[in-house]
């Protein structure tokens, strides 16, 4: 049986792919995660390969190197300059010439037998909700029998507040629905969100950042979210209150959205977010299958 773990989620705006350049604050941390997943893997002694989708990935970013990479056949750099498409367009015209030249992929996935492939995928939202590529990605490979699912990353500063948060769990949603395969969303980047209770950065302020409320953004209690609003502080339009109203009503009517936290800086957590992937795709389900191990509530803990 062979696995492959779509590795998803919103870009920032800006695309800041040097480590050492300032930490690119919408980023949802794809390729990092992707990276520390497969040095996971191989410290659990699993083979795992790295396959990049992102045809505008920079070179300097892979600290693991891909087996597949999409540049091979196509870039998003020769596209726009040869062709003079923007980023957007050139983005398109990748996926399409990839759907096009899909023998290509199938003979590069053909050498990897009994494997398990992690999946690089830009970041363009468009790419999730609206274009018919990776559905039809993941039809060609359920029919090579390759077993596929995916993962939704969401910035961990998506919970500073309801509003940013709402739009985060649309995002996922509208990806969800749009993919039909199984998923997992995370809330990534969660070395950032403040320890302290009293901290006094603007997200600890308005109550709404700190491990302590982590619980509600993880597990969306919508009316509990929903309660929040009006609070002392809040200058959002009221007319938006009956908008909200009903994402919210949309949130509990599809209990679906929840997110596991994922903290780099934790091998526990590397740990967790993995084998519920392993169980969401029943991964060795010829063997026993694996009950995922429970969250880890140690390291956020809530008070
Ligand atoms: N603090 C912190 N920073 C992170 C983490 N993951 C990624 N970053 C930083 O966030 C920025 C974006 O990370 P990437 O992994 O390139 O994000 P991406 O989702 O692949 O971005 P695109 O490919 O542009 O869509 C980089 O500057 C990373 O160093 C994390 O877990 N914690
Ligand atoms: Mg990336």
């Amino acid at each position: 049986m062979r696995y492959a773990v779509l590795v998803t989620g919103p870009a920032g705006a800006g695309k800041s792919r040097n480590p050492n350049q300032n930490h690119n604050p919408t980023s949802a941390g794809k390729s990092t995660f992707t990276r520390s997943y497969l040095n996971h893997l191989t410290a659990l002694k699993r083979t795992g390969h790295l396959v990049n989708l992102d045809p505008a990935a920079s070179e300097e970013s892979f600290e693991v190197e891909p087996v597949i990479d999409i540049k091979d056949l196509v870039s998003l750099e020769d596209v726009m300059g040869e062709l003079g498409y923007g980023p957007n367009g050139g983005l398109v015209y990748c996926f399409e010439y990839l759907l096009e030249n899909f023998d290509w992929l199938e003979e590069a996935l053909g050498g990897y037998e009994d494997d398990y492939l992690v999946i690089d995928c830009p970041g363009q939202i468009e790419l999730y909700t609206h274009h018919p590529f990776l559905p039809t990605l993941v039809q060609n490979l359920t029919k090579m029998g390759i077993r596929t699912s995916a993962v939704y990353l969401v910035e961990s500063q998506f919970m500073e507040d309801k509003y940013k948060f709402f739009s985060g769990v649309l995002s996922a949603m509208s990806a969800m629905v749009n993919l039909e395969i199984p998923w997992i969303n995370i809330m990534s980047k969660m070395d950032l969100v403040t320890a302290d209770p009293d901290d006094s950065s603007r997200g600890a302020r308005n109550g709404l950042r700190g491990r302590r409320n982590i619980a509600r953004y993880l597990d969306p209690d919508p009316l509990l979210l929903a309660s929040a609003r009006g609070q002392e502080g809040d200058t959002a339009n009221p007319r938006f209150h009956a908008l909200n109203q009903a994402i919210v009503q949309l949130i509990e009517d599809h209990p679906l959205v929840s997110f596991l936290p994922l903290d780099l800086t934790s091998s526990d957590s590397l740990d967790t977010v993995i084998s519920h992937i392993d169980y969401t795709m029943q991964y060795g389900e010829d063997e026993e299958p694996k009950e995922p191990h429970d969250l880890d509530e140690g390291d956020f803990e809530l008070e």
